[in-house]
């Protein structure tokens, strides 16, 4: 992911949306790039994990339903995705989506991807998938493949796919399967 990271082609100080972002070490490295970080998560604990991780100590306040942690170029609210607005979550130049829409069980994928779609106004994202036989595991991550997110974006973005390599061992050892960067850029 974060070897990609020079597709998006951004703005040293660009602000960058993280769904789904668990106590993601992305966020140290976007901020240590001088990007501004915005996130989202369901778990209060792995966001006050994550402010601990950074020795960080967050301003916390309540907007609407959502509760938010902010410090210096990184605000990041707990609660659920689909409970965030655009006007909530500002202006974003760029998603960063590393184990969030392949966290996400197919019946909440499609609302989840044109939600995004919604909320960043098309902003460009990098997104990681995987592809596995599903019969041999259940995930999450779950399988997604060329197909599906195509399905996902395609109405919205140009989709590049960036780069395609083994999951080294499979998963959980055994289960072959490829992983999949890629560059969704707003369809011209
Ligand atoms: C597999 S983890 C990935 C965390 C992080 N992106 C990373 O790379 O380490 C998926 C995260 O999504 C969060 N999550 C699941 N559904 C959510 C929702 N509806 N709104 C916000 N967060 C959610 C979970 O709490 C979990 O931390």
């Amino acid at each position: 992911m974060q070897r990609h990271f020079l597709a998006l082609n951004l703005a040293a100080d660009a602000r960058v949306f993280v769904p789904l972002c668990g106590k993601s070490r992305d966020i140290a490295w976007l901020l240590a790039r001088g990007c501004r970080v915005v996130g989202i998560e369901l778990s209060e604990i792995a966001v006050q994990q994550l402010f601990d991780e950074m020795a960080v100590v967050p301003v916390v306040s309540q907007i609407g339903p959502l509760t938010l942690y902010a410090a210096d170029g990184v605000d990041i609210y707990v609660g659920d995705v689909f409970a965030l607005t655009a006007k909530v979550l500002g202006q974003v130049d760029a998603v960063f989506d590393r184990a969030a829409l392949v966290a996400l069980p197919a019946e909440l994928r499609s609302r989840y991807a044109a939600h995004l779609v919604a909320i960043t106004d098309s902003a460009t994202q990098l997104v990681v998938t995987f592809t596995y036989d599903q019969t041999q595991m259940s995930g999450p991550p779950f399988s997604i493949s060329e197909r599906m997110i195509k399905d996902l974006y395609a109405g919205s973005y140009d989709l590049h796919d960036l780069q395609t390599q083994d999951v080294p061992g499979g998963f959980k050892g055994k289960i072959p399967a490829t992983e999949t960067a890629w560059f969704l850029q707003a369809a011209s």
